[in-house]
């Protein structure tokens, strides 16, 4: 891997990763809020939300240790053709962990679900949410790509992130901020997803991978690449993008860990 390389972290249990991920969270946010009073993420589905409802509803320990919900911009990674009700839906895995666990005095989110009852055609979901990142990020402004402050995304048994898919043509788009896919190779096939450009041109990415079942594919993804997604990402985002693991995940993969101060 040429260039700048990837933080990998890996813990001995989630607890301490869901820790250092929460610090992790508080230094991109407050940077952030540096930048222009908001905090910008985009989220996945999967096993992330679980792990980070632990990280972000845990009891601040100082004064410095805060959430500032209310300063939260909230983004899908992608989404399912689903409706928001329905147990595939990723924004209900959200507001199920998350969401909807925020005590109201931590104050409350924007949050931007993906509605596919409005619309069932992914090309027009997919502009329709791409017409949700200009109005946020471009603000009138002719802008290549948006910036988010964050990403918060999960890596598949076969390295798939968001709804990008290992070897799928939409590994190759360049224009769209947001697009459709009809055909995941992982139920449901309908799907819309931020496109890798818009993945890689944020500030920071998070991957957290966690049990043995991931093992064989973070090996993979950290010493051959093999044009996997979240390889792809790595090697264009390099040191921006750091992997919160545990030893279950990352057990034979060699590659250098860093601690995590
Ligand atoms: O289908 C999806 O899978 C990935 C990875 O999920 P995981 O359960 O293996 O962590 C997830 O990041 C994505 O949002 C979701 O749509």
């Amino acid at each position: 891997m040429p260039g700048k390389q990837p933080n990998l972290f890996a813990f001995r249990e989630v607890n301490g990763l869901a820790t250092a991920l929460r610090s992790y969270i508080i230094t991109c946010q407050n940077a952030g809020l540096n930048r222009h009073d908001v905090f910008k993420v985009a989220v996945s589905g999967g096993s992330l939300p679980k792990t980070l409802a632990q990280a972000l509803l845990a009891e601040p320990k100082s004064d410095e240790d805060v959430i500032k919900f209310d300063k939260w911009e909230i983004f899908f990674a992608d989404e399912r053709a689903v409706p928001a009700d329905h147990p595939d839906s990723n924004y209900l895995l959200i507001k199920n962990e998350l969401l909807d666990k925020i005590p109201i005095h931590r104050g409350q989110p924007i949050v931007h679900p993906i509605d596919f009852e409005q619309l069932n055609d992914t090309q027009e979901l997919a502009d329709a949410y791409e017409g949700t990142l200009v109005a946020s990020f471009a603000k009138g402004d002719s802008v290549k790509l948006p910036i988010f402050d964050l990403l918060l995304l999960g890596a598949g048994p076969d390295g798939h992130t968001c709804s990008l898919f290992p070897g799928h043509p939409l590994l190759r788009e360049t224009d769209a901020w947001v697009a459709p896919i009809e055909d995941s190779p992982k139920p449901p096939p309908r799907r819309i997803t931020l496109t890798l450009p818009v993945v890689t041109h944020a500030v920071r990415i998070a991957f957290v991978a966690t049990g043995g079942g991931k093992k064989e594919i973070m090996r993979e993804i950290f010493e051959a690449g093999n044009g996997l997604p979240c390889a792809l990402i790595n090697e264009a985002a390099g040191d921006r993008v750091s992997w919160f693991t545990d030893e279950a995940a990352v057990e034979g993969v060699q590659f250098p860990r860093r601690s995590f101060l």
